[in-house]
């Protein structure tokens, strides 16, 4: 067993009844992926706080932190890194602006039937569905590289 060190990150899902908005990561960490909106979260703000920064910074949409519920916390690691991500997940569909691209991410709206999942990260496919039903989930996957799952845990919550 690694000794990890434990970084925070946060993950923005905007969806409404029909589709949910995502990001094609066009450089940095998940490059060539669509993705949630995200990042780290720095010393001095709340997960809350990071996702609503990300959320402007990387496709110009604009909602107060108290607007995104906690939907998810995934911990990934990996093979060739100490690092351990916690990420906790959000989801909106209150925000104002309109979803414009940026030097991190091209935003495109995707039909709940078709999410891109063979150009995502892998686990994606495994929560998703539960996120889409609008239950809460927990889990952890331990990655070799980028794309092969090792060994996984998920599971669904009532509350966090
Ligand atoms: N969906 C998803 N997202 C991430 S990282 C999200 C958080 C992040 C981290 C760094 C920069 C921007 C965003 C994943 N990692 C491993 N599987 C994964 N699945």
């Amino acid at each position: 067993m690694k000794n990890y060190v434990e970084k925070l990150f946060t993950l923005v899902l905007i969806r409404d009844k029909t589709r949910v908005l995502l990001g094609y990561k066009k450089r940095g960490f998940g490059q060539g992926r669509w993705n949630g909106f995200g990042g780290k979260v720095e010393a001095g703000e709340t997960a809350q706080e990071a996702a609503a920064r990300e959320l402007g910074e990387e496709c110009r949409l604009m909602t107060a932190p108290d607007n995104l519920a906690k939907v998810g916390e995934l911990e990934f690691t990996f093979e060739e890194s100490d690092t351990l991500m916690d990420v906790k997940i959000f989801t909106t569909n209150t925000y104002t602006g309109i979803p414009t691209e940026t030097d991190e991410m091209r935003p495109e709206w995707f039909p709940l039937e078709n999410i891109p999942y063979s150009h995502m990260w892998p686990d994606d496919e495994l929560w998703y569905p539960i996120f889409l039903r609008g239950n809460k989930f927990k889990g952890a996957f331990h990655f070799k590289g980028h794309d092969i799952i090792l060994s996984q845990s998920l599971s669904e919550v009532e509350a966090f």
